[in-house]
């Protein structure tokens, strides 16, 4: 059965108003918000960690060597010289606090509606789990005018125009990044136009989500963000310079992504792990959080138009490795994820 995107998450609406906790003016974690075991928060010592997701300078001439290495033993990469203005991460990073400053009761002007996809509210994961996350959200998918303009009846254009322009250069950089990854498995673009540079920018499913984690009282017991796979085909992150991003690995050890000023994080998804036929792996990942920073990150979901059928790839079918997964579209993932 085909089902819309914003239709998956209505029989789990996120209603904030019930029970909705000012978590800057609170001062201590509440009984709802304690977590059992989140005990590795990232420490100085993180930062030096032996094992550490790869940093690739997209200039490099083996970079794409490095992004398919990457993919296939980390999922998680991190990359320099990806192309986008430091001005405007900068610029987003700004309107991102502007946002998330605004009074509680303005920001629920904004809420997300029980059966939408854009706006203010917790992360859409929230009702799977027993316990609440410490942050909030703001998700845009399409254009970001109509909540833009419940939060700032008057000046929401600035937003919208930096919102508008991050989202083109995260389009440009997410196809240039899934053409080094496709290209790699010997796929060309007559085979999967729809992810071609010249496809048309309304065929491709897009959300931009931001996150913010207010500083919280003890960072020991709360999540920021729980742990979870990405329902895309890649993940661009821009995190703020304080850490708290960690990525699983074997044997359940996280692994703190370091922030490195001007660089984007970038997080294989589950559909391309459909794709590969499970050669790029979706990778558990986290956000804990701070006691006195408030941080900030910015994901940008790059997936198929929703109608599109994501199958193993003939070309790795051929390569005599049946299919691990059935063939399906993202708002039928997104449904039964
Ligand atoms: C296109 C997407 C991808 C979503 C749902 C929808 C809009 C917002 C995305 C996030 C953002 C925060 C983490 C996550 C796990 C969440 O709760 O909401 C993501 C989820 C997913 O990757 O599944
Ligand atoms: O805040 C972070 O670093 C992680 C965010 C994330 O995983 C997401 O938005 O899907
Ligand atoms: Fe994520």
């Amino acid at each position: 059965m085909p089902v819309k995107l914003s239709e998956v998450f209505k029989t789990h609406p996120v209603c904030l108003h019930h029970d909705f906790i000012d978590l800057y003016s609170v001062k201590e974690v509440p009984d709802s918000y304690k977590w059992p075991q989140v005990v590795d928060y990232p420490s100085d010592q993180d930062l030096y960690d032996v094992e550490s997701v790869p940093i690739i300078d997209l200039m490099d001439p083996s970079a794409a060597n490095l992004v398919v290495h990457a993919c296939q033993t980390w999922g998680f990469f991190q990359v320099t010289n990806h192309g986008i203005p430091i001005h405007l991460l900068e610029d987003m990073e700004f309107e991102g606090r502007h946002l998330f400053q605004l009074p509680a009761q303005q920001k629920l002007k904004a809420a997300r509606p029980p059966n939408g996809m854009s706006g203010y509210g917790r992360a859409h994961i929230s009702c799977f789990f027993p316990k609440l996350m410490w942050s909030e959200g703001f998700t845009i998918v399409g254009s970001p005018i109509e909540q833009a303009r419940q939060l700032w009846p008057l000046g929401y254009k600035t937003f919208c125009e930096v919102v508008e322009e991050y989202k083109k250069e995260m389009k440009e950089l997410s196809t240039r990044l899934i053409w080094i990854i496709l290209g790699s498995l010997g796929i060309t673009e007559d085979e999967m136009s729809w992810a071609g540079p010249k496809s048309k920018s309304e065929c491709l499913c897009a959300a931009l989500h931001l996150n913010s984690y207010p500083p919280c009282p003890d960072p020991r017991i709360a999540m920021g963000l729980a742990p979870h796979t990405d329902t895309s085909l890649l993940t661009v992150l821009y995190q703020t310079s304080t850490s708290g991003l960690q990525v699983l690995r074997e044997g359940g050890r996280w692994v703190t992504v370091p922030p490195k000023s001007g660089t984007l994080v970038v997080n294989v998804g589950d559909l391309l792990q459909i794709l590969s036929n499970g050669r790029f792996r979706s990778v558990f990942h986290r956000a804990v959080v701070h006691q006195t920073h408030h941080r900030l990150s910015f994901a940008y979901f790059f997936g198929p138009p929703s109608h599109v059928q994501i199958s193993a790839l003939s070309k790795l079918k051929d390569q005599k490795r049946t299919p691990l997964y059935h063939p399906v579209t993202s708002d039928e993932f997104l449904r039964v994820k």
